[in-house]
């Protein structure tokens, strides 16, 4: 079997849309009712991708993000994909997506970014505020990944992950071996 292989990843978005119970359903699988803001956390987990390839993924749970919040420096240097999530029952969160991208494209210096957009609280179904057709714009706009999830629910949390690491893989292999028909998952 080869080395593993490190992969950093960077979880934002606007305040309390679930971020960190998203990391820590899937670092820790627990869900915690209570909400505590963040400050900043790391975590490390190892996952097998793609059936025999070890990954070392280190995830950094960030502090919620408004517009006017700077961009840590932490957050773009060194980080090979993003996980930006907001809640479908926030269409304020939703907007900072875009917000949140085109600041690490400005930091970056780039055009892309290797990135998964996360839909989160997916079981306040009737909360909803934003449609799953504006979150498959919004991802096809960005050259992005997209799926819901729901931390409290355990729903797809294993696979925001797997789609981060799929998105990152597939600049570094030169759009070489995933089709464009399985960046989508949306169940
Ligand atoms: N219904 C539901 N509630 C959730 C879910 N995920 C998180 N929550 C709740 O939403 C609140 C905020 O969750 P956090 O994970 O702390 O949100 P955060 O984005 O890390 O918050 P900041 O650190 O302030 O940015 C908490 O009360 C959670 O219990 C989910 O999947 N479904």
């Amino acid at each position: 079997m080869p080395p593993p292989k490190r992969r950093k990843i960077a979880v934002l978005g606007a305040r309390s849309v679930g971020k960190s119970s998203l990391v820590r359903q899937f670092i820790e699988k627990q869900f915690i009712d209570s909400y505590y803001p963040t400050i900043e956390r790391a975590y490390v987990k190892s996952i097998n991708y793609r059936g025999n390839e070890e990954y070392i993924l280190e995830i950094f749970d960030t502090a919620g993000q408004d517009e006017f919040s700077p961009l840590n420096a932490q957050y773009a240097i060194g980080i090979h994909g993003y996980v930006l999530a907001y809640s479908i029952a926030s269409r304020n969160s939703f907007e900072m997506v875009q917000i949140l991208r085109d600041k690490i494209i400005d930091y970056c210096g780039v055009t892309d970014i290797p990135c998964v957009i996360v839909g989160a609280k997916s079981d306040l179904e009737s909360s909803r505020q934003v449609q799953i057709s504006e979150l498959e714009k919004v991802a096809e706009a960005n050259n992005a990944a997209y799926i819901e999830s729901s931390a409290k629910d355990d729903i797809n949390v294993t696979r925001v992950f797997h789609l981060c690491v799929q998105e990152i893989e597939r600049r570094l292999e030169g759009n070489q071996g995933v089709p464009p028909v399985n960046r989508c998952l949306i169940q």
